[in-house]
């Protein structure tokens, strides 16, 4: 068993109540995940940890005073992309937005078809094309900077202003839930926010850079090398974009950059593999002919 094998925020049980209401219950099982976060354990650079599951929608919170970057949008998005679960763009802040029409243009070159939604907290219907949004029964993760003002927007979603007295999990009688971070709340329209440090801190680990980058996909697919790095090949049609002006130098390089982490990842995750191997078999080699002989046996 793996830490994948236990429950974590956002996970649905099937649960044996006890006999007297005051005993523990036990989970009998975990329901099979629809999506799942993970991230790279701290200190240790081949495992993994669990941080949500079933997140239908992510959030993604940027504000639009200093925080603003595009660059880090698209990392947001490769991220959303490879998860499984749907996005929205949150641009939070609008009243520090000296043209907020600009912002919106600069987003809409970046956003595909991922909806956008403009969130201000100083306005009393500041909230109104989020809750429009969001539905009930389904589950929402934030991800954004420190600051950025997720918690402004899960205070108001929830209409208050003490979210530790929100936690779902907070009324557990015995106290076992040593944890001050709240986890997994509920909006009064039936939504479920799932709100842990783990989730808003999610780096790139999992990412799909290529959907993310739709366009400079479609160029790539008229380079005349199939296998084009896009440097100084000849007919290299993303080259061409980039001398034309079609193409920004920020968003190539912003590309290359999110491309080489994802195939360093790939690679750890590769590493992770064969060590794993290594562990239950002693090798590949030792692998093989176990299966071999299972597969004999079976015959
Ligand atoms: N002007 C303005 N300030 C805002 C808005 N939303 C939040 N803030 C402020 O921005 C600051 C940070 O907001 P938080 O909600 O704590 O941000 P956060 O993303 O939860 O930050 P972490 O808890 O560090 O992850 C606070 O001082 C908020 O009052 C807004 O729409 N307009
Ligand atoms: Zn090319």
């Amino acid at each position: 068993m793996g830490p994948e094998d236990f429950p974590t925020v956002g996970d649905w049980v099937l649960v044996r109540l006890p006999a007297h209401p005051t005993d523990l219950a036990t989970i009998e099982r975990l329901v099979e995940r629809q999506t799942v976060f993970v991230r790279k354990a701290v200190g240790r650079s081949t495992s993994a940890q669990l941080v949500a599951a079933n997140v239908d929608w992510l959030l993604l919170c940027m504000a639009l005073d200093g925080n603003f970057n595009l660059r880090r949008l698209e990392r947001y998005l490769a991220v959303a992309a490879a998860s499984g679960a749907q996005a929205a763009i949150v641009l939070t802040k609008a009243d520090q937005s000296a043209d907020l029409a600009a912002a919106k243009a600069e987003v809409a070159t970046v956003a595909g078809q991922t909806p956008v939604i403009i969130f201000d907290a100083t306005r009393p219907d500041g909230l109104a094309a989020l809750e429009a949004l969001m539905q009930p029964r389904l589950t929402y993760a934030l991800l954004g900077s420190s600051g950025v003002g997720k918690s402004t927007l899960i205070n108001q979603l929830t209409g208050s202003t003490n979210l530790a007295t929100q936690s779902v999990r907070s009324s557990d009688a015995h106290g076992r839930h040593t944890t001050t971070a709240r986890q997994l709340l509920k909006l009064p329209n039936g939504s479920l926010v799932i709100d842990t440090p783990g989730m808003r801190e999610l780096g790139l680990l999992e990412a799909d850079v290529d959907a993310t980058f739709a366009d400079i996909q479609a160029l790539a697919a008229q380079c005349r090398f199939r296998d084009c790095q896009h440097q100084s090949e000849p007919g290299c049609a993303v080259q061409a974009a980039l001398a034309a002006g079609e193409l920004t130098p920020e968003r190539f390089a912003s590309y290359q950059q999110l491309k080489a982490e994802q195939a360093d990842h790939q690679l750890r995750g590769k590493a992770r593999e064969n060590a794993k191997i290594e562990r239950m078999f002693g090798g590949k080699k030792q692998m093989q002919a176990k299966m071999k002989a299972v597969r004999q046996k079976r015959k």
